[in-house]
């Protein structure tokens, strides 16, 4: 049986000095070890619900909210957000944002949390160390996070989230820094986090890695949940276009390739499935063409 890890209960936000809302009776629940990807048009609520789900809102943004979130059965607005913390970590959209800054070096960075917890020295140059090789970061221990590239700062801060083994981590657009191939191998890290039983909160603006990796799709718009279900089930609704929100390139080149009613499942969303979707059609063509 699965458990609710996350449940927003008909939540609502308005920040202090805006007159909309940011997020309008917003309902969902996230499973334990579900990939759940938000998206959605800029401005439409995805960040404010990052910032609701581990507590930033309500307790340091100032605003207004109307509903619930509880969080492993803890109220987002009963319990602080370092005690929340130990539950559910948040990568900014801005990775700048994540660091302390207090640190002289990398490895001082990522020793703040472990640290905050009273985790002993030698389990936390342990931690330290293993984590720098899985985000390929052990070259920049000594540096001082000053002095770090964009690319680098967005490891660094995902780092810090990770080593803290938080059951929830939410990632918001955490890769816009990094190259493909470092947004790949970021990924990969990600989807592997994701087996090892970490449930995720994904915002991103990537369809094709949303329909790759997520169990579960929500849609937003103007602060409102407009859409939600699996990559299949948002993907092809044909309400998507009216929510600024695109599929996945392959749906569209398999779309166009396969004419309606040749196949069962005329299309495909991620990469893998096209190819294999191709292959299938191109192999029953050339087996169809008459002999020579
Ligand atoms: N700190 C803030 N103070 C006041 N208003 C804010 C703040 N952060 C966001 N907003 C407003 O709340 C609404 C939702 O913004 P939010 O950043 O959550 O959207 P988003 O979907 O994450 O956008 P993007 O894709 O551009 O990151 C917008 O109207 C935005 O202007």
């Amino acid at each position: 049986m699965t458990s609710t890890l996350i449940q927003v209960s008909h939540f609502s936000y308005r920040y202090n000095q805006e007159s909309e809302v940011a997020l309008k009776n917003v309902h969902l629940e996230v499973a334990a070890g579900e990939f759940v990807a938000m998206i959605g048009a800029n401005g439409s609520g995805k960040s404010t619900l990052c910032n609701a789900l581990v507590g930033l809102i309500p307790n340091y943004f100032v605003g207004y909210s109307e509903g619930r979130i509880t969080v492993d059965g803890k109220d987002t607005a009963s319990v602080s957000v370092g005690e929340l913390s130990q539950t559910i970590g948040l990568v900014f959209q801005n990775p700048f944002n994540q660091l302390s800054y207090t640190a002289d070096t990398v490895a001082e960075e990522l020793a703040y949390g472990l640290g905050n917890r009273g985790v002993p020295r030698d389990e936390m140059f342990s931690k330290i160390k293993k984590i720098a090789e899985l985000m390929q970061i052990d070259e920049l221990l000594d540096k001082n996070p000053l002095e770090l590239s964009g690319g680098q700062v967005q490891r660094v801060a995902l780092a810090s989230a990770i080593i803290l083994e938080p059951k929830i981590l939410v990632l918001d657009e955490c890769t816009t820094q990094l190259d493909p191939i470092g947004s790949e191998q970021i990924m990969d890290i990600i989807k592997k986090l994701n087996e090892s039983g970490i449930t995720i909160v994904m915002v991103d603006h990537d369809m094709e890695r949303v329909a790759e990796l997520a169990d579960k799709v929500y849609v937003l718009q103007h602060g409102s949940i407009v859409l939600g279900g699996t990559p299949e089930e948002v993907f092809c609704s044909p309400q998507l276009a009216e929510f600024s929100v695109s599929p996945p390139d392959y749906y569209e080149i398999t779309k166009n390739v396969i004419q309606p009613g040749y196949r069962e499942k005329d299309f495909a969303l991620t990469e893998s499935q096209a190819i294999a979707l191709l292959q299938e059609v191109l192999y029953e063509d050339r087996n169809q063409e008459p002999q020579a």
